[in-house]
């Protein structure tokens, strides 16, 4: 099945139901991995809000929750530049922070954001992503240790991932034709 948003065709590439069934496994990792450890999630906005809405509700461990925005995608396009929009609300100092992305593509956004998360000496960083592109990533990033799926080097919307600001609500991921 097709569907048009925007100017642009897209095709189903990963079903809600394989997605939640992939968070729950994620999400035990995590329950077992951050017991007894308070951890605080950052989620990074806007993309993140649905992964990270999932994802929290198979969370057993204490914990709490953040938010970042930074944004550099417009289009298909990535401008290149990080823009911090919102920054850390709370101090990071030696906690254990866990880095909720919908995508890691460039791992130009993760690059930044771990800069500036690392300046606060977090006890540990750990980063978790729906999606990763390992064809397209620039950079090797040792913090990544919870990858939901790995993608072709496509353009992919849906699931709290945009094309040009739409599409975001959509249930499933699909992928550009
Ligand atoms: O690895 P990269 O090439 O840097 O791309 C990944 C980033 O791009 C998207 O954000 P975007 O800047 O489009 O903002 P948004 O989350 O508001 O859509 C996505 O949510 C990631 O944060
Ligand atoms: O494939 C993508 N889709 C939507 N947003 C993105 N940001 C980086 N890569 C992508």
């Amino acid at each position: 099945m097709k569907i048009e948003i925007d100017d642009k065709q897209f095709e189903l590439l990963l079903e809600y139901e394989q997605i939640k069934k992939r968070i729950r496994l994620i999400a035990i990792q995590l329950n077992v991995d951050f017991e007894n450890r308070i951890p605080v999630f950052i989620g990074v906005l806007n993309g993140s809000f649905i992964f990270l809405a999932d994802l929290i509700k198979e969370i057993h461990i204490s914990s709490e929750v953040s938010f970042v925005k930074v944004s550099s995608y417009e289009g298909e396009k990535s401008k290149g530049k990080i823009k911090k929009e919102i920054g850390l609300q709370m101090s990071l100092k030696d906690r254990d922070v866990i880095i909720v992305e919908d995508i890691v593509d460039s791992g130009k956004t993760l690059e930044y954001l771990l800069e500036m998360i690392n300046k606060e000496n977090p006890a540990s960083v750990n980063v978790c992503t729906l999606l990763l592109k390992p064809k397209s990533l620039k950079i090797q990033i040792d913090e990544i240790t919870y990858v939901g799926f790995e993608i072709p080097d496509e353009f992919v919307v849906g699931y709290g991932l945009d094309y040009n600001g739409l599409g975001r609500n959509l249930r499933d991921i699909y992928r550009a034709v």
